[in-house]
C-alpha cells in the first residue's frame, strides 16, 4: 500500500476569520462542504498543546462529519488523549482552534471545563468512566438532571422520581443491547456493563457528537463484542462518534474512518469504505519512526 498523505480537510477557516477578542469571541463561517453531504460538524485547525517542552498535540487539522464513526488509532503516548481532552474542555489548547456547526456554520468554540463541551454538544465517555461505584446504574445515567416527582409548583421539597429513571434506564440500556437491572450498583456490574451505563450517561443527554475513550480497554472478550456493537448502533443519523482506541481490530471493524496518530500528529486518514485497509499496515505506520 502506498503511503498516501492525510486528507486535506474540508473548508480553510482561517480564510476571512476574525481574530478572536477574547475568551468567548466567537467567529462564524461556512463549513458546508461542495456536496453538502459530508456536512462537518466538528473542526480543529492546527490544534497543539504542551506540556512544558513536551508538544503531546502538533498542529492536528481534522474535520469529523456528521454521522460517521471516526476512529483515532495510536500506540501509547501518542497524543490521543490530549488530544480529546481538548475537544472535552478538560484541557486548554495552546494553540489553534476548535470549531462546532451551530445553526449550519461552523463556530469557534472556547472551552474552559467539560460542562462547557458538554454545553456545546459534546459528550465524553472517558475510559476511567468517572462513574460513582456505591450509587446504582439508573442514578448514574441521570446524574445532575434527575426529573422531579409532581409537586406544587415552587416547592423545593419536591422527591426524584426513580420510577421515571429506572423504566427509562433500563429502555436505554436495552436499546444500546444491554438488559440488567438500573437498580444495580454500579459496583456490582461486569466491565462491559459499567461501560454500558458510561454510555447511557452520554446518550440521555442527546449529544449530537461523542467521544468514546479507549472502550473496549476494561472488558471481557463477550463484552468487547457487545461494546462494537454498541458503538455501531450509536449514530442514529444524527450523531457523530469519535472513538479512541489502539486496538486496531476494533478500530477497523467499526470506524468509517480511521486518523493514525503518532507523535502528537495525524500522521494518515483512512476512509475504511473506500481504502483498502489492511490493519499490520495501520499498526507499522502508527510505530514508524517519525520522518525528519
Ligand atoms: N499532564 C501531562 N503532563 C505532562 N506530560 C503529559 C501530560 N499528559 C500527557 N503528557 C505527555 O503527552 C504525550 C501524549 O500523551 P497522551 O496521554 O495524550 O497519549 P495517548 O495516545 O493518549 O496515550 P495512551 O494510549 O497511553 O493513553 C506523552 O508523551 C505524555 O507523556
Amino acid at each position: 500500500m502506498s503511503e498516501s498523505t492525510s486528507e486535506s480537510e474540508g473548508t480553510s477557516p482561517a480564510d476571512g476569520v476574525e481574530p478572536a477578542s477574547g475568551p468567548t469571541a466567537r467567529t462564524d463561517q461556512s463549513g458546508t462542504d461542495e456536496t453538502g453531504d459530508d456536512e462537518v460538524v466538528l473542526q480543529t485547525q492546527d490544534l497543539s498543546k504542551f506540556f512544558g517542552a513536551i508538544e503531546a498535540v502538533k498542529d492536528v487539522s481534522i474535520d469529523v462529519k456528521a454521522d460517521e464513526i471516526l476512529a483515532i488509532a495510536g500506540d501509547n503516548g501518542a497524543g490521543k488523549t490530549t488530544f480529546i481532552r481538548m475537544l472535552s474542555g478538560v484541557l486548554q489548547p495552546t494553540a489553534g482552534e476548535i470549531y462546532l456547526r451551530e445553526d449550519g456554520r461552523l463556530v469557534e468554540q472556547f472551552f474552559s471545563s467539560s460542562k462547557d463541551a458538554m454545553d456545546a454538544g459534546i459528550a465524553t465517555v472517558y475510559q476511567e468512566q468517572h462513574l460513582s461505584p456505591n450509587a446504582s446504574a439508573a442514578n448514574n445515567i441521570f446524574l445532575g438532571m434527575e426529573p422531579l416527582k409532581d409537586g406544587p409548583e415552587g416547592w423545593l421539597l419536591r422527591r426524584t422520581d426513580m420510577d421515571h429513571m429506572i423504566t427509562e434506564s433500563r429502555s436505554l440500556l436495552n436499546e444500546i443491547g444491554f438488559d440488567f437491572d438500573p437498580r444495580s450498583k454500579v459496583n456490582e456490574l461486569s466491565g462491559g456493563q459499567k461501560q454500558a451505563v458510561a454510555v447511557a450517561r452520554a446518550l440521555i443527554r442527546d449529544p449530537p457528537i461523542i467521544i468514546l475513550d479507549e472502550p473496549t480497554s476494561e472488558v471481557s472478550t463477550t463484552g468487547t463484542d457487545k461494546i462494537i456493537d454498541l458503538v455501531r448502533g450509536i449514530p442514529d443519523g444524527e450523531k457523530s462518534v469519535i472513538l479512541i482506541s489502539h486496538k486496531i481490530d476494533v478500530v477497523v471493524d467499526v470506524a468509517d474512518r480511521i486518523a493514525v496518530m503518532r507523535d502528537g500528529e495525524i500522521v494518515e486518514i483512512l476512509n475504511t469504505n473506500e481504502d483498502d485497509v489492511d490493519r499490520l499496515d495501520i499498526v507499522e505506520r502508527m510505530h514508524r519512526e517519525r520522518e525528519r
